[in-house]
């Protein structure tokens, strides 16, 4: 769908062919990886930083909860003008555009900073895509109760004219006008293809949803906009009922019930999808709540006391939370909207049975009668449009359904079988009360992983992959890239390796602490050619823009945590890059790899192989100087233990080290440290000898691109 539409757009054929030539080079140019750096700049400086961000080991005050808090929304009456079907040109606010996790994490200073940059090309009327923090980002940063996660919809002041016309894709979607503001503002010029299946069916026909398409391809808004347009309807038709003596008004717009509940099966997931619907909620007054573990509890129990209408969640806090009978939680006799996000991953290890349980608690449609419902004071002022039918939706990337849930579903059948006969995620569905005409919706068929992938390899032997990995990442590493790896103790070796080469790397696995991870995301995040080493925690769900690449230093145990890791890039409409490194060791996994997406397209990765020597010179000394660190912190960490040791068992250490071995293991020391100094020093001078041209390296890149396109032309 995505095509015809951009078919549309496209230049008419008449045009001469030197004009689709030149288009195509600018896409190809336009990719991060190609130098924009002359051969004068330094390779390796923007490279260059500090290892705060070693796994753990950050201030836990560093985090600042307040970035997810949330200020009371305001009442609007929500009364906007619905506008006019036909497109027209009209001054609409982007002033909150492209609001994203950018700003978060930065000192208030560099967002202002930032802020004042975006103001001046602002002035110079220069329509870039980039990302852009303004004061609003100040406000959310600084944890302000005026935090922009809902705005009551008076901030026309900086104004940017938004040509209608060219958002016609949105039309016949018929979406609420105050959410098509939402989306000039997030410069979503058409529905992507699960979007444009989605919205129908869940919006105007009110039906569940069973959802999958490939990674990066929008499903968070196919499910996130529904939920906004109904709320929005239902809104404006309660406010509608109700006399107009403005009292009743208020207290519909603050009922503060809960309507929607969305699981994730990870935190950063959850955070991802509420800064996503605060987004499009903006210009709606919705509040939106993200409730994971790791964060205080009494902090996320304080937001709930603001009764947002949505609640985002993982399965551990929530159910933590609605065990403890948290009374905005267990209201659920107001629950319009259920959404299990990644329902595959739901089920595994760890999160079945609180989800389980979750479930198992929302009411049915039996039982949910207007007894029951008559039992909270809250509803008091809610009309009964509150108490229609829940609507499920379940969605994921790689979903499977069998054959006869499919059919059933279709066939409407109210049988149901033994839960036993199902798989998990059809029992969640079910008991989640799905109903029997959902609208299912599987655009995983054609493709699941991302159109715009280019997917490459590089064999190599295995003590040669730590080189090819700071080959990509010196020589093409433009653009944000993402290290998977499969184990923690690879992760550590390449991360120290990589920062003792000057590469400047943040790392993500599941032993960091959750603000540890959460500022690390940020960091990647605000880093425009940031390097994320991580373990498969990150492969799911991470949504961030600008992944150029994704390297699979050690490859996936599955082909479906493949299509999650390279899904990383490529997302939306833009284009990316995957490399997996084989060694002789991984060859069955990558054929079975190969086999299982029916692919003989994997391309080699283009190499300038003329580099290698000196990389592998590099990466040699690099070595050495890792063991030396090693070899010492270990030394130290034993001696440590020991005089704790001896400490807990009340003993005296005897110093029996003779005078001649203390002054020949000072000695020691003082040697091995000048031997450190010195080999780091080598590494500074060799970083500013070694030739490795960008521009013949690019060429490389270049010419796998082209291949790409031409792959897709012939598609
Ligand atoms: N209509 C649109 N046009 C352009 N970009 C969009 C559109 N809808 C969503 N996006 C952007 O696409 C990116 C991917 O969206 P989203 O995270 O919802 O994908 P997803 O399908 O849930 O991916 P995953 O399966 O990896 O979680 C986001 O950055 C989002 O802002």
């Amino acid at each position: 769908m995505a095509s015809q539409i951009s078919d549309k757009k496209r230049p008419k054929k008449t045009k001469k062919r030197s004009r689709v030539e030149s288009v195509e080079f600018e896409r190809i140019n336009s990719l991060n990886w190609n130098p924009t750096l002359t051969e004068k700049d330094d390779d390796f400086s923007f490279l260059i930083g500090s290892n705060e961000l070693e796994g753990g080991f950050l201030c836990l005050e560093e985090i600042d909860e307040s970035e997810y808090n949330l200020g009371i929304a305001k009442s609007t009456g929500g009364s906007e003008e619905k506008g006019k079907t036909k497109p027209k040109k009209q001054k609409v606010d982007t002033k909150n555009e492209e609001l994203n996790g950018e700003a978060k994490g930065e000192s208030k200073e560099e967002i202002e900073e930032v802020g004042k940059e975006t103001k001046q090309k602002k002035k110079k009327k220069k329509k870039k895509k980039k990302d852009k923090i303004n004061k609003d980002a100040v406000n959310e940063a600084e944890g302000n109760e005026e935090s922009p996660a809902v705005t009551d919809g008076n901030d026309d002041q900086e104004q940017d004219s938004v040509d209608e016309t060219e958002y016609y894709a949105w039309n016949e979607l018929r979406l609420h006008p105050l959410l098509m503001k939402s989306i000039y503002a997030l410069k979503f010029k058409e529905p992507t293809p699960i979007q444009k299946a989605c919205i129908p069916a869940g919006a105007h026909q009110g039906k569940d949803v069973v959802g999958a398409a490939e990674t990066g391809s929008g499903k968070t808004l196919a499910f996130g906009l529904p939920i906004l347009q109904r709320l929005l309807e239902e809104r404006e038709k309660a406010e509608r009922q109700l006399p107009e003596n403005g009292e009743l008004d208020e207290k519909v717009a603050s009922a503060g019930l809960l309507r929607a509940l969305i699981i994730t099966p990870t935190r950063e997931l959850a955070l991802q999808v509420t800064d996503h619907l605060k987004e499009a909620a903006r210009h709606s007054n919705f509040r939106v709540v993200p409730i994971v573990g790791g964060m205080s509890s009494e902090k996320q129990e304080r937001l709930l006391k603001t009764r947002p209408e949505i609640v985002v969640g993982t399965p551990g806090r929530l159910w933590e939370l609605m065990s403890g009978g948290d009374t905005h939680l267990v209201e659920l006799h107001s629950l319009s909207f259920f959404v299990l996000d990644e329902a595959d991953r739901m089920i595994e290890n760890g999160h079945f049975h609180e989800l389980q349980s979750i479930v198992d608690m929302l009411p049915m449609a039996s039982k949910s009668t207007d007894d029951d419902s008559q039992k909270s004071q809250n509803c008091e002022t809610v009309s009964s449009v509150q108490r229609k039918k829940r609507q499920t939706f379940v969605f994921s990337a790689t979903i499977a359904l069998s054959a006869d849930f499919r059919k059933k579903l279709k066939r409407g059948s109210q049988k149901s079988k033994a839960n036993d006969e199902l798989n998990s995620i059809e029992t969640l569905s079910e008991r989640a009360g799905m109903r029997a005409d959902a609208a299912i919706i599987d655009l995983t068929n054609a493709s699941i992983l991302a159109n715009k992938l280019e997917e490459s390899f590089i064999d190599c032997r295995e003590e040669d992959k730590d080189g090819y990995l700071y080959y990509i990442l010196s020589v093409h590493g433009q653009g944000r890239t993402i290290v998977f790896c499969t184990s923690i103790a690879a992760l550590r070796h390449i991360s120290s390796l990589l920062r003792i080469l000057g590469v400047n790397v943040w790392t993500l696995h599941a032993q960091m602490q959750q603000r540890a991870r959460l500022k690390a995301i940020d960091r990647f995040r605000g880093h425009e050619h940031g390097i994320l080493i991580a373990t498969d925690v990150a492969a799911r769900g991470l949504d961030i823009p600008g992944v150029r690449t994704v390297i699979h230093y050690q490859l996936p145990h599955s082909a479906e945590v493949y299509v999650h890791r390279s899904g990383r890039t490529a997302r939306a409409h833009s284009d990316g890059c995957s490399i997996a490194l084989i060694t002789p060791n991984d060859t069955s996994k990558f054929a079975a790899l190969c086999k299982s997406f029916s692919k003989d397209n994997f391309q080699r990765f283009p190499l300038e192989m003329s580099y290698m020597p000196e990389v592998m010179k590099r990466l040699s000394l690099a070595r050495q100087i890792d063991k030396i660190s090693r070899k010492d912190s270990q030394d130290k960490a034993k001696k440590n233990w020991l005089e704790r040791s001896a400490e807990l068992m009340e003993l005296d250490l005897e110093d029996n080290d003779s005078e001649e071995e203390r002054v020949n293991n000072h000695k020691r020391k003082k040697a091995t440290s000048a031997q450190l100094t010195n080999l780091q020093e080598v590494i500074l001078i060799m970083k500013f000898l070694i030739l490795i041209s960008k521009k013949r390296a690019a060429r490389c890149t270049k010419l796998l691109l082209r291949a790409g396109s031409r792959k897709h032309r012939t598609t």
